[in-house]
């Protein structure tokens, strides 16, 4: 047996039917594709099933072509050490079709079987290609949308779409307007002579949603609004988007290197955006070449040689498909002993002067009590939507510290604001944030917190560990406001213990950071406002889950329990919708 590892990899999770072979020792990767055009409309999943069904025999037979061809063994040996396939997520008859056609192959050929998940593809490709250690990865595919890091034997989800995949929405949107699948690449072509107008822009934290602005699109289409102004637009806020919440997950995580991933990585101006953002924050931005971005069998088979190699095999009785197949349930055998990323446990401030977040520039002054900060110009975006977003956060964000603080939430005192700078100026808080000293005291206070919030009828809308500051100073820090807190407490639930040791004497827990905040009534935003801290939870402490149940008392002390049950829908929810 030749002792280079070889991996045949098959992919067909929804068009691309593919087969692929990698060679650990040379990192070649030949890769076969052979692709579904659907006659109209978006992919119907009969009609992909059936394409994999003719065209897989195909692709496969012209790969191992390619490995016999290249095989310097014997020739009764294997061309290949294993067949690795796409598990899920994706479309069920596809993934049948595969897998069927995957098990055959192992056993035809005696080698074993390994199982991938396509969306953990999509971002070991970049790992592997850019050779970076630990970095956020931002996956922008058809169905999908999410930013994952590692941490503790899994990728993280820590941010996402609340409901359809980035591509799938701009498909959506061509679709509507008579042009054929994919859209992505229309409307990219579209867009060069395309000017800016409006169009709505929702982030939460490092979750976004799309329904909004494709709504918004196709009625400015129905309105007569030229379509190449609209694909400009698009573009510029969904890019600008995804952006922004990469930018935020590299700030949460403290990474300094970012990979890209999925069939939209393919476009230009997302890959401008990203780099510039990346060039600014001194980080490392790597996409993997197109044909490795968009659905391809190469990263399969490469993803399939680390599990390979790491034991981490099928056996034929376990090898169903899952159209479900979330990124954060795959146990990540392949990458021991790396570093984690993120958050210096317990660390104070360091004692820098400035702080660079995801949004602003904060230069700090603790002597003097004080902290300044500046939304600073994000030339990535579109100007027209850049100086909107600076001014509208800031105006916000200092009539919302106020008002909390009303509420009886701990925030910085407010001293000064100029929107038009996009600055701000406050009382310097605590002594460390959150992120780095993460305690169930420190949660339950956060969850007590968003609950008073929620009941005022707004939402922090950014609720992560960096934006929650832990520890004594502040102006009022001495003031008992801890007894308010624990009469209000009594009164929402009286047999509750409120002499508890962990809180007696303890740090006092602020909010900062409410530049994504905003007023409603609607259960459903309260339950994302805990989610998207429930997700900083996730990417930034080694074990999550005392937490995630912690920051629940504390808001059931305070809040709504149907808030709590909403907040179970939110996670429940499948989120890899088809769309067709
Ligand atoms: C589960 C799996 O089947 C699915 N695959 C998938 O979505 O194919 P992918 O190749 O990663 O992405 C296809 C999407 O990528 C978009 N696309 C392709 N070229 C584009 C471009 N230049 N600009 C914008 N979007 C582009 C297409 O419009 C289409 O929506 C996924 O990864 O989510
Ligand atoms: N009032 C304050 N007192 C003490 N430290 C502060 C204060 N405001 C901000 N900081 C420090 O500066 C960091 C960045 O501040 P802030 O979160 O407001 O900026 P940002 O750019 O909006 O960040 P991000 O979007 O990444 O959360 C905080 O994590 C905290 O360490
Ligand atoms: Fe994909």
């Amino acid at each position: 047996m030749s002792n280079t590892v070889r991996i045949l990899g098959i992919e067909g999770t929804a068009w691309a039917a593919s087969a692929a072979v990698f060679d650990a020792e040379t990192d070649g990767v030949f890769i076969e594709s052979d692709a579904y055009q659907p006659e109209s409309g978006g992919i119907h999943p009969r009609e992909a099933a059936e394409h994999m069904h003719d065209a897989i025999p195909r692709v496969v037979e012209r790969a191992l072509e390619h490995a016999r061809e290249t095989h310097d063994g014997p020739a009764t040996e294997p061309p290949v050490d294993a067949v690795a396939f796409s598990r899920g997520p994706g479309l069920g008859p596809c993934l049948r079709t595969v897998g069927t056609a995957a098990r055959a192959l192992s056993q035809a050929l005696s080698v074993p079987l390994v199982g991938v998940n396509h969306m953990v593809a999509h971002l070991e490709i970049g790992r592997h290609s850019s050779g970076f250690d630990s970095p956020v990865c931002l996956n922008a595919s058809g169905a999908n949308a999410h930013l994952l890091a590692y941490r503790n034997g899994r990728y993280r989800v820590l941010g996402e779409t609340m409901d359809t995949g980035v591509g799938n929405a701009i498909d959506k949107f061509t679709r509507h307007v008579g042009w054929s699948h994919p859209g992505g690449p229309k409307v990219e072509a579209a867009a060069e002579d395309g000017e800016y107008v409006d169009l709505p822009y929702v982030v939460k934290g490092m979750d976004f949603s799309f329904s909004g602005i494709m709504s918004a699109a196709k009625q400015a289409y129905d309105d007569g609004t030229p379509v190449e102004d609209i694909c400009y637009s698009l573009q510029e806020n969904i890019f600008g988007m995804l952006t922004e919440v990469s930018e935020r997950a590299l700030s949460l995580t403290g990474s300094d290197e970012l990979v890209l991933g999925g069939g939209v990585g393919q476009n230009d101006r997302l890959r401008e955006m990203l780099t510039e953002m990346c060039e600014q924050r001194g980080a490392e931005f790597h996409a993997p070449e197109p044909r490795f971005l968009r659905d391809n069998a190469g990263m399969i088979a490469v993803l399939g040689a680390k599990m390979y190699a790491a034991g981490d095999t099928l056996a034929l009785e376990d090898s169903r498909v899952d159209p479900d197949f979330r990124p954060d349930q795959v146990s990540v055998s392949w990458r021991t002993d790396e570093p984690d990323l993120a958050a210096g446990h317990g660390a104070a401030d360091t004692g820098d002067r400035q702080v660079r977040g995801a949004e602003a520039l904060v230069s700090l002054e603790p002597e003097a009590g004080r902290v300044t900060k500046r939304r600073e110009e994000k030339t990535y975006r579109h100007p027209a939507l850049d100086d909107r977003l600076r001014k509208e956060r800031t105006t916000l964000e200092a009539r919302l510290t106020s008002l909390a603080r009303r509420e009886g939430v701990p925030t910085p005192v407010l001293s000064d604001v100029d929107p038009h700078e996009s600055r701000l100026e406050l009382e310097y808080v605590g002594e460390r944030d959150l992120r780095n000293g993460l305690t169930p005291a420190g949660v339950r206070d956060v969850g007590r917190h968003l609950a008073r919030l929620h009941r005022a009828g707004f939402v922090h809308g950014d609720p992560t560990t960096r934006n929650v500051r832990v520890g004594r100073v502040g102006r009022d820090a001495s003031q008992p406001e801890r007894a308010v807190d624990d009469r209000e407490r009594r009164a929402a639930s009286p047999n509750e213990r409120t002499d508890d040791v962990r809180e007696q004497g303890s740090d006092r827990t602020y909010l900062i950071d409410f530049g994504l905040g905003y007023h409603t009534d609607h259960v459903e935003d309260y339950a994302m406002d805990l989610h998207v801290f429930d997700q900083s939870l996730v990417g930034t402490a080694d074990d999550p889950a005392p937490l995630r149940e912690a920051v629940r008392e504390g808001y059931r002390e305070v809040g709504e329990e149907r808030v709590l049950e909403r907040l179970q829908d939110v996670e429940g929810r499948g989120r890899y919708q088809s769309d067709s």
